[in-house]
């Protein structure tokens, strides 16, 4: 059989921020160490809105020598650039996805899409329109430890799920750790732990509870309540805790059964406040047949344990996963894959995170929003474009 031909995603790195730096720098790593031969990558120009000064250090770090622009208009309208990663603060998501899709780029956006649910269909309806590929880079759902373990929960390796318990939590000492201008607690940069954090606990329930299931079958969570501490000093959140039901279709037909949820986020105590797991695991399955307990932190897990449960017997069995993440990479570039599989492929959207689900989310944060008093400033929450922003 011949070889599949390799496909070249050449990439906009839309800012030159922390995280626009990591995602850059696993881009360029070599696919062929990680198993992966069908898709390559190229950084074809990066953009800061700030300074062409920041532009070329960002390229002199990473020793890149591709196009450098001082303003994300150019990147955009780069003929060389077929997908622009947007690294923005998640204020700007709105505004700088759509400036990437009206020049016709594909777009990775880093969490979350956008600010609310609004925003988001109106990206995607943008991106139907143009037939452009558009995903939330919510990376966790490609590292493979956690594939492994959504085909884990399809296969009925714990039975029927019906409690998912998952943190995403900091313990920082926040005024020193974050202060007020820091995009964490900015609410002028849409900051708040939810948003930055509580996404990953969010991604957790609905991976186990509503991912795994049959698309026909998935149904948006039927019950929310959330509970918010707001920053005595900006208003953003430092801590939401969200109790969620899932309405659940059971094998057997017999009456529906609902599966609950808790999805948790704190800046101020900590998941695995020794930094060695003792305080037990970030993301807690729990099925009919058994358990699965995922190690921290909840958006790059790097262990799990299965507990078995059969006729009053427990068995606990640690999982290991091939690869996995190499010495000093992030393993960002398995969200960078799935993109250049789905480019190459023609597809508007991931089958990892359809936009119903990514959209499904945002609904979940909007009501706890909604239920812990915290909305941001109108030129944030809106949903008018304007090209100038
Ligand atoms: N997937 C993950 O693991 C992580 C994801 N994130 C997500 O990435 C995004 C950015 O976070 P992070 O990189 O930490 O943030 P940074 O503050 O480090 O970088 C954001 C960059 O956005 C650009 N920018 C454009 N407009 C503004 C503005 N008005 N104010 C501030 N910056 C602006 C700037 O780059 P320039 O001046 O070059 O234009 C800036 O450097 C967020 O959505 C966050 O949730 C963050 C950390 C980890
Ligand atoms: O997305 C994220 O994941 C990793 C965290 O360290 C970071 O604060 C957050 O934005």
């Amino acid at each position: 059989m011949a070889a599949e031909e390799r496909f070249d995603l050449r990439w906009g790195i839309m800012a030159t921020g922390n995280i626009a730096y990591t995602f850059t720098k696993d881009l360029l790593s070599d696919p062929t160490t990680r198993g992966t031969t069908n898709v390559h990558h190229v950084v074809a120009a990066v953009a800061s809105s700030s300074s062409a000064e920041k532009t070329r250090q960002f390229l002199d770090k990473l020793n890149l020598s591709c196009a450098g622009y001082s303003s994300y208009e150019e990147l955009v309208a780069d003929s060389n650039v077929d997908a622009v990663y947007v690294g923005t603060p998640h204020s700007h998501h709105f505004q700088h996805v759509m400036l990437a899709l009206e020049e016709g780029k594909h777009v990775l956006c880093e969490k979350p899409l956008t600010v609310n649910a609004n925003q988001a269909k109106i990206l995607c309806e943008e991106a139907r329109k143009r037939k452009l590929f558009l995903m939330e880079a919510v990376w966790t759902r490609y590292l493979p430890l956690t594939i492994d373990i959504v085909d884990k929960i399809r296969q009925g390796t714990i039975g029927e799920v019906l409690r998912v318990i998952a943190d995403t939590s900091f313990g920082d000492e926040v005024e020193k750790t974050w202060g007020t201008e820091h995009r964490m607690l900015n609410k002028d940069l849409a900051g708040g732990a939810l948003l930055d954090l509580g996404i990953y606990s969010l991604t957790w329930v609905f991976q186990c509870l509503y991912h795994t299931l049959p698309e026909s079958q998935r149904k948006a969570p039927s019950a929310v309540a959330a509970q918010m501490t707001l920053n005595y000093l900006t208003g953003a959140d430092e801590a939401t805790s969200i109790l969620l039901t899932f309405p659940t279709t059971t094998p057997n037909n017999v009456p529906e059964w609902k599966s609950q949820a808790i999805a948790m986020t704190n800046l101020r105590v900590s998941t695995d406040p020794d930094g060695k797991n003792t305080a037990g695991p970030a993301i807690r399955i729990q099925g009919t047949k058994g358990e699965i307990q995922v190690e921290g932190p909840s958006f790059r897990p790097e262990r799990y344990h299965i507990i078995s449960c059969s006729d009053g017997n427990a068995q606990r069995q640690p999982c290991h996963v091939e690869h996995l993440i190499p010495q000093g990479d992030r393993g960002m570039y398995w969200e960078a894959d799935e993109v250049a599989r789905c480019v190459k492929a023609g597809k508007l959207s991931s089958d990892g995170l359809p936009w119903d689900e990514m959209i499904a989310i945002l609904e979940v944060m909007d009501e706890a929003r909604r239920q812990g008093g915290l909305a941001y400033p109108e030129s944030i929450e809106g949903t008018h474009y304007s090209a100038k922003q």
